[in-house]
């Protein structure tokens, strides 16, 4: 019996009221929509297998580029790129500053793939959609995932322009149930339960560290904890307190579905947000923030975010996949 059947049950008994019924049924419903369990491996096996056919390359490691960053694609040698209206299985992007085109290229001699946009749950995508590229990613090789994000900076330190390693998210959508592993788990990806608490690789934190202190910008670096909310709005006063009170150094709309679902399938990741505003905190504060000034701070400072993570495919250890990696199913 499934939970639809076990409320209609209730209802028959007369154990609940109607309307209590429906509302449960809508949520039940609801949470069952935005659940991976309704794509098979099939489908992710299909988008990986036209890939693999239309390209000759084979990479190693997959790029999602945050909110006006996408011009990291543009630096990849040797480039295919697909519109990912034609990849079998892939949404759209509807977002400005997310181009909506997978490119395949070499960056410092490593095959990379790279996602010129990303999706968003407030998109309207459910999560399956918005972490389907990783699971194709995992099924065409890639190791290792760099994601990118803009976000707003609650920590003092962090100022708009500054590049913050991600250390820890949260996952607040995954607090009501929107979690992306949410559903039949399909083991040929990952187990039932992963741990998270070494998602954001060690060994690549410190080596972006390190990179960061040749390219002399570690004035503009450090790391911190980044929060995932639901979205399209940006942050209530209130809310912004609450995040802050809570130890949130960033604040964004996506990245944290992604890591979890590459972390299941034992991608090593390597996280950055670029502070594109500060987070409004007082009452007292005029400022508010727009998408059209996230996009303008990203490309500002989208160069040496390329520089950071260009050096950092460079220098890092391919064959090293991490903690969370317990040996490819496929
Ligand atoms: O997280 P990325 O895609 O970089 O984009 C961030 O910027 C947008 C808001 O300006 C939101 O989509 C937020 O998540
Ligand atoms: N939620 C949220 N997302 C962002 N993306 C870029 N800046 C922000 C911000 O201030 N808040």
């Amino acid at each position: 019996m499934n939970s639809t059947h076990m409320l209609l049950f209730c209802l028959r008994e007369r154990l609940l009221d109607s309307d209590v019924i429906s509302l449960a049924c809508f949520l039940v419903e609801d949470l069952r929509a935005s659940s991976p369990a309704d794509l098979s491996h099939d489908e992710y096996q299909t988008a990986a297998d036209w890939l693999r056919t239309h390209t000759r390359h084979r990479p190693e490691v997959a790029i999602i580029c945050g909110s006006g960053l996408g011009m990291l694609a543009d630096t990849l040698g040797c480039q295919e790129s697909f519109a990912y209206s034609d990849v079998p299985g892939f949404p759209q992007s509807t977002v400005q500053g997310h181009a909506g085109r997978l490119v395949f290229g070499v960056l410092k001699g490593k095959m990379c793939v790279c996602m010129q946009g990303r999706f968003h749950m407030y998109e309207g995508h459910t999560l399956s959609k918005t972490t389907f590229p990783v699971r194709v990613f995992k099924l065409l090789g890639v190791k290792t995932l760099i994601v990118t994000n803009a976000a707003g900076s609650l920590a003092d330190g962090l100022q708009p322009g500054d590049i913050m390693i991600i250390k820890d998210h949260i996952n607040f959508p995954g607090f009501v149930g929107l979690n992306p592993l949410i559903g039949p788990n399909d083991d040929k990806f990952g187990p039932r339960f992963p741990a998270m608490s070494n998602c954001y690789d060690k060994e690549l934190r410190c080596l972006a560290t390190e990179i960061g202190k040749q390219l002399e910008i570690t004035g503009l670096m450090r790391e911190g904890v980044y929060a995932m909310v639901g979205g399209p709005n940006f942050e209530s006063i209130a809310e912004a307190r609450l995040l802050h009170r809570l130890g949130v150094d960033a604040v964004g709309m996506s990245t944290a579905p992604e890591v979890v679902v590459a972390t299941h399938c034992g991608l090593r990741v390597f996280g950055l947000s670029l502070i594109t505003n500060k987070v409004v905190k007082t009452y007292e504060d005029s400022d508010s923030v727009n998408h059209e000034g996230v996009l303008e701070v990203s490309r500002l400072r989208s160069v040496t975010v390329q520089q950071l993570v260009t050096e950092l495919i460079g220098k890092m250890d391919i064959n090293n996949n991490g903690p969370n990696d317990a040996g490819t199913k496929f």
